[in-house]
């Protein structure tokens, strides 16, 4: 497509007049408006062969749990050993998303997404074909490193190839493939549950379709063209940026990114780590504590224990058989899933901050509706009648109630219930091997049968259970469309070209450290504050959280990469101040500069 506008002289004067009159509001220059008038097809397939990261984040992380329930009667699996398949993913994620801002600036966002894939395909096979446990936690370690590298790069380069205006959308269908992989993996685990020899061998092992669809995807996508104007590519640079502009004007966008390496080289000039260069210079550090602090507080907000604590929320709630919980828990991350599809509608519509600080609020209501749900349980927690003689002389004797018995690992409830009413209850010991029985007395028989007594572990029969089911779903409804995706959003846009890989491999470890942190800690937390004790902590994190966010998160929609580091050139918390209208002034003036001479670096006048 040739250029809209006739003569170079003739833009220039518009762009001069623009500048002086300062932009209509929402308004863009000509070659935004030719962007957003055809976005080429193209980028919207390169956003969807990297967004399959996302959906494999989202698989690996969430198939576990299903396959977990075979895998511990399949392979006689400790308490340990579960625990150890389940973190060293996550474990291994925080590492290599660590180390992955150094591949990602050595060897490029294409490379290190076709390392991630490779290594994902590789870690299927392994954990489909493992003859024991060890090989099994060598499969999910390998998972987990392909999972932390996906999950900096790709938001990095489906931000680098987006035209501004689709830019939130498209990185937050990442997040929408995160969702969605872990809705999958729900699915596929409540469907090879009815296998019960080697079904999780499927579970685990269907990755492996996805990461060679992105493997074999990738070779034919080009490397992100900013990376390439880095590392001095620059005939290539323009040829990748025509391409993925489908041969709209991309001299604007060309000499906007080479000025701004150009400035960027100046400025955050002096040797040294990239780490040290962010920390040094004012605007990077300050992005990378909003950035860092986004994905903790996203962890914070307790996400992963709602998603982990669902199947016992149903528990409460009356679901007993556990198939028909694998399906209820498949309605949970379903929710997650369209949620976060009402995320990428609003975030072109309202702005990130907007939406970041909306959501928040909704999630700490649904945290507080949730505390206030355990809290009448554990208030009217049904009582210890029956004391059986426990020869064993365990802790679980001496609890009068279930939430006092259901709080200590080592016990579970016993009881019958009439519909109306719990009656003949106890509190004995879990069996060591399987937590799903008691260790003695009428709960151990493996049996089922009608008149079993039902064995409660991990909650306790309440009438109040619709509250916390609510409080669950609300919970969803407000994170999935802002928490959820935005911290990763806002980390694809808010460093400068040359901190950009380091950025986010911070930003991606510290929502992975504080992953493992949160899930390890839950039952550590809820044993010591009671479960409403925790809900309630996890709403003073969001309050926090909100108040980070009303700080510190400035709106960064519409605008061009190059411009966004102006946004933290002020005081950290004063940053939500800045508007985008403020900052496309400066973007009108860098336009004019680069089309009066685009050969000269008259960049300088644009800050
Ligand atoms: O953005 C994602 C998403 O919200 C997932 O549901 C959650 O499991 C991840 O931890 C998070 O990073």
């Amino acid at each position: 497509m040739s250029n809209r506008v006739g003569s170079r002289g003739q833009k220039a004067v518009d762009d001069g007049e623009r500048s002086l009159i300062g932009p209509p509001s929402g308004d863009s220059p000509d070659s935004l408006l030719d962007q957003e008038a055809s976005t080429p097809i193209f980028v919207y397939l390169l956003a969807f062969f990297s967004a399959l990261g996302g959906f494999l984040f989202g698989y690996d992380t969430g198939v576990v749990s299903g396959a977990m329930l075979l895998l511990k009667k399949e392979m006689k699996l400790s308490a340990l050993w579960q625990e150890l398949l389940v973190s060293s993913t996550v474990g291994a994620a925080a590492l290599s998303a660590l180390s992955g801002g150094f591949l990602n600036g050595w060897l490029g966002r294409k490379i290190c997404i076709l390392v991630a894939s490779f290594i994902f395909s590789i870690g299927g096979l392994i954990l489909s074909l493992a003859p024991d446990k060890v090989v099994l936690l060598v499969g999910r370690i390998t998972v987990g490193l392909g999972i932390g590298i996906a999950s900096m790069t790709v938001p990095v380069y489906i931000a680098e190839v987006s035209p501004p205006h689709l830019r939130g959308q498209l990185v937050t269908i990442n997040s929408l493939f995160i969702t969605g992989g872990q809705f999958i993996a729900s699915v596929v685990d409540g469907a090879f549950s009815y296998m019960s020899h080697d079904g999780w061998r499927y579970m685990l092992g269907l990755s492996v379709v996805p990461a060679m669809l992105q493997f074999f995807g990738f070779f034919f996508l080009p490397e992100s063209p900013r990376w390439l104007l880095q590392k001095g590519q620059c005939q290539k640079a323009r040829q990748v940026l025509s391409q993925i502009r489908a041969g709209q004007n991309i001299n604007e966008e060309y000499d906007t990114i080479r000025l701004s390496i150009e400035e960027e080289d100046k400025e955050a000039g002096g040797g040294g780590p990239v780490i040290l260069r962010i920390l040094r210079h004012g605007p990077t550090r300050r992005a990378l504590i909003v950035g860092c602090g986004l994905q903790m507080f996203q962890q914070l907000s307790g996400i992963n224990t709602v998603m982990y604590y669902s199947a016992t929320i149903l528990q409460m709630a009356g679901v007993r058989d556990d198939k028909q919980a694998i399906w209820l828990a498949a309605a949970t991350s379903a929710t997650n899933f369209v949620f976060t599809l009402v995320g990428v509608w609003l975030v072109e519509r309202v702005g990130r901050r907007k939406l970041t600080l909306g959501s928040l609020i909704g999630t700490g209501l649904s945290l507080a509706l949730l505390a206030i749900g355990f809290l009448l349980s554990a208030q009217n927690s049904p009582p210890v009648t029956l004391h059986p003689v426990d020869f064993q002389n365990s802790t679980c004797r001496l609890y009068g109630s279930c939430e006092l018995c259901m709080l200590d690992p080592d016990c579970g409830f016993c009881y019958r219930d009439n519909g109306t009413r719990v009656f003949d209850s106890s509190c004995v010991s879990a069996d060591q091997t399987s937590t799903d029985h008691a260790a003695w007395g009428r709960c151990s028989n493996r049996t089922e049968a009608a008149d079993n007594p039902i064995w409660a572990y991990n909650y306790c029969p309440t009438s109040y259970s619709w509250i916390v089911l609510m409080g669950l779903i609300l919970y969803l409804a407000f994170f999935a469309p802002g928490m959820g995706p935005m911290p990763w959003t806002v980390n694809s846009e808010i460093y400068p070209l040359w901190a950009r890989s380091v950025g986010n491999a911070c930003s991606a470890g510290v929502n992975w450290i504080f992953n493992v942190l949160v899930s390890l800690t839950f039952l550590h937390v809820a044993q010591f504050l009671t479960y409403y004790g925790a809900f309630f902590m996890y709403t003073g994190l969001v309050v926090l959280a909100l108040l980070f966010v009303l700080g510190c998160l400035p709106e960064t929609q519409g605008l061009q990469l190059e411009e966004i580091e102006n946004l933290f050139t002020g005081p950290l918390c004063s940053c939500g101040s800045s508007s985008p209208n403020d900052n496309r002034h400066v973007h009108y003036i860098r336009v004019k500069g680069s089309n009066y001479l685009p050969s000269d670096n008259e960049g300088s006048d644009v800050e």
